[in-house]
């Protein structure tokens, strides 16, 4: 059951000036129990104005919905140091458990890196977000890459990734998003984001009961990035350094429907040369898109 937790309108200040200074959410954490805070009712504080920033939602001035904590599952990811599909023998260089998260190896060949970078290029145009407040794609600014998406299977080559993504993410290829591919140019990045669509926006109300909420997201690094381009995880202090072929894996949204917050993450500025990553998100049913869907 939600609880309601309230504060003073000077701690909401407090709270939001030292995360626009930069201090990270443990920092404030941190602070809030120095001055005796019970370290749940600051965590839940905290959780609600990063939770608001990174969303484009009202900040909170003198209360807090407090929603019970996230339960993790046993992660869809099979388990093992290696995991074989159908063609490709990927290696789990690393599992981290909240989020679930792996860095995974040998996910694409080179050939396939190159394959869809090739692909994608005439493609691309800039990427857009889910506007937080009117769920509608805007062009970022959020982002300063480059993206595109693949249908679902639309030639030998997405249809064979396709299905080994289902595998590796352990959920049918119908409920997966068609392939993103993004290009980031030097000095792109991408800000710290949820994957998940925020259920409290009007405007992701039509996608939500399409095809439910996005559950797991594996980003493929399909080029060696001279130097940055981590994929970073602010809530943990976890980064993934690119490597063309590897992948990173992550969870956020249970069986109970519950998103996890601590799955928030960002493209970390691309410093020298340039950052090329495919995306596949996987939704909680057969992920139907707003063009398919029958009209009024
Ligand atoms: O570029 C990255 O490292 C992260 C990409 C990402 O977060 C996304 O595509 O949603
Ligand atoms: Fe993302």
């Amino acid at each position: 059951m939600d609880a309601v937790l309230r504060f003073s309108p000077a701690l909401s200040d407090w709270v939001l000036h030292n995360l626009r200074q930069g201090c990270t959410a443990a920092q404030v954490v941190q602070a809030m129990r120095a001055q005796d805070m019970p370290p749940d009712a600051a965590r839940a504080i905290v959780d609600a104005f990063v939770f608001a920033l990174r969303t484009g939602s009202p900040v909170p001035t003198d209360s807090v919905t407090v929603a019970p904590a996230y339960r993790y599952d046993a992660s869809r990811l099979p388990p093992g140091t290696s995991i074989r599909t159908a063609d490709r023998l990927v290696r789990v260089a690393a599992r981290a458990a909240q989020p679930a998260l792996a860095v995974l190896n040998d996910v694409f060949s080179a050939q396939e890196c190159e394959a869809l970078i090739a692909l994608a290029r005439p493609r691309l145009a800039p990427s857009t977000t889910v506007d937080p407040l009117t769920g509608r794609a805007r062009v970022g600014a959020q982002r300063s890459s480059l993206g595109m998406f693949f249908r679902l299977r639309e030639n030998a080559l997405i249809a064979r990734l396709d299905e080994r993504l289902s595998e590796l993410m352990n959920l049918p290829v119908e409920n997966g998003e068609g392939l993103q591919v993004l290009h980031y140019p030097a000095g792109a990045q991408s800000l710290p984001h949820f994957d998940f669509l925020v259920p409290s926006n009007a405007a992701n109300q039509a996608s939500l009961e399409r095809s439910g909420q996005r559950v797991s997201t594996l980003v493929g690094y399909l080029n060696e990035v001279e130097e940055g381009g981590e994929t970073v995880f602010p809530e943990t202090g976890w980064s993934v350094s690119p490597q063309r072929g590897s992948a990173v894996y992550f969870e956020y949204c249970n069986s109970l429907g519950q998103v996890d917050h601590a799955s928030l993450h960002a493209g970390g500025p691309v410093l020298r040369g340039e950052k090329w990553v495919a995306t596949k998100w996987m939704r909680q049913r057969r992920f139907v898109a707003a063009a398919e869907a029958p009209g009024p």
